[in-house]
């Protein structure tokens, strides 16, 4: 059996999986299988490769479709907060697929720097030459952004208003996006953003991400809707995020949450779409 550790970041949940202690041999099958028992919206396997000053650990999330995401915002929150205990230190690096990433630990709050985000076409990943902003995609003006993942941003008068299962995937499974995109919808208010986010991996809407809310205040930026040196509130519907931007680079602090723990057979019969 495997043990697992239960987190979340403004209701992006999460088992988290010590990596070092414990061998996981089909690590999509186990994802996907724990996943759907419990509701989740990934696992993150954690291994501590330095535990000096500032200790470092490699994270990799498996989604519910089995696959692995190079970044994840609440799962770094999360994932810093769970090494943090184990080293008892108060800032932490985690080594990404997205790359390195510095995390600052302050009780229940943990703030990630988030590195620069890209709208360059290849980097995202959108096809064509040019950065693809404010274009037609499936019904609605879009902005794309990679922020670690490619995140779809559209901003609507109303996030209550649409019809997220139906009209996500058609943006989220674009040809313009030749590796998929998250599908971000924000919502201008007086006090900042409202986030609705339908997640690649997850092929449905979460409570919270958080690279989709770092994606929605840069595109904000970009818009001229907040400065490009500002504080911005985006609320998804499981809390609220904050965003520093300072024009290059973006660190996305919000609250985690330690919910229990429990564990799983290591080799369930695979639940993954062939
Ligand atoms: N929930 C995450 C994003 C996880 C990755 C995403 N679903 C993808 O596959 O691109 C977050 O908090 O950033």
């Amino acid at each position: 059996m495997i043990p697992y550790d239960l987190y979340h970041g403004t209701s992006n949940d999460f088992a988290i999986v010590d990596a070092n202690a414990h061998h996981v041999p089909d690590r999509s099958a186990f994802a996907a299988s724990l996943c759907a028992d419990l509701g989740i919206d990934g696992v993150l396997f954690l291994a501590i490769n330095d535990a000096t000053r500032p200790p470092r650990a490699v994270m990799t999330l498996v989604q519910p479709d089995g696959g692995t995401a190079a970044m994840c915002g609440n799962g770094a929150r999360c994932a810093a907060r769970w090494v943090a205990a184990r080293t008892d230190a108060d800032e932490v690096m985690l080594d990404t697929q997205a790359g390195t990433r510095r995390t600052v630990v302050d009780g229940d709050d943990v703030a990630v720097e988030m590195g620069a985000p890209a709208f360059d076409p290849a980097a995202v990943p959108v096809t064509g030459d040019s950065p693809l902003v404010r274009e037609d995609i499936a019904g609605y003006t879009v902005t794309a952004v990679n922020t670690g993942v490619p995140h779809a941003v559209a901003f609507v008068d109303d996030v209550d208003a649409i019809d997220i299962a139906a009209d996500a995937p058609p943006i989220r499974h674009h040809d313009r996006f030749p590796e998929g995109a998250n599908a971000t919808f924000a919502e201008e208010t007086e006090t900042g953003f409202r986030q609705r986010t339908f997640e690649r991996g997850v092929e449905g809407e979460t409570q919270s991400c958080g690279t989709g809310a770092v994606a929605v205040a840069v595109v904000a930026a970009r818009e001229g809707r907040v400065p490009e040196n500002a504080t911005v509130s985006v609320s998804p519907p499981g809390g609220t995020l904050t965003i520093e931007l300072d024009g290059d680079t973006a660190v996305l602090h919000g609250p985690t949450t330690v919910v229990g723990d429990g564990e799983a057979d290591a080799t369930p019969a695979r639940q993954v779409d062939t």
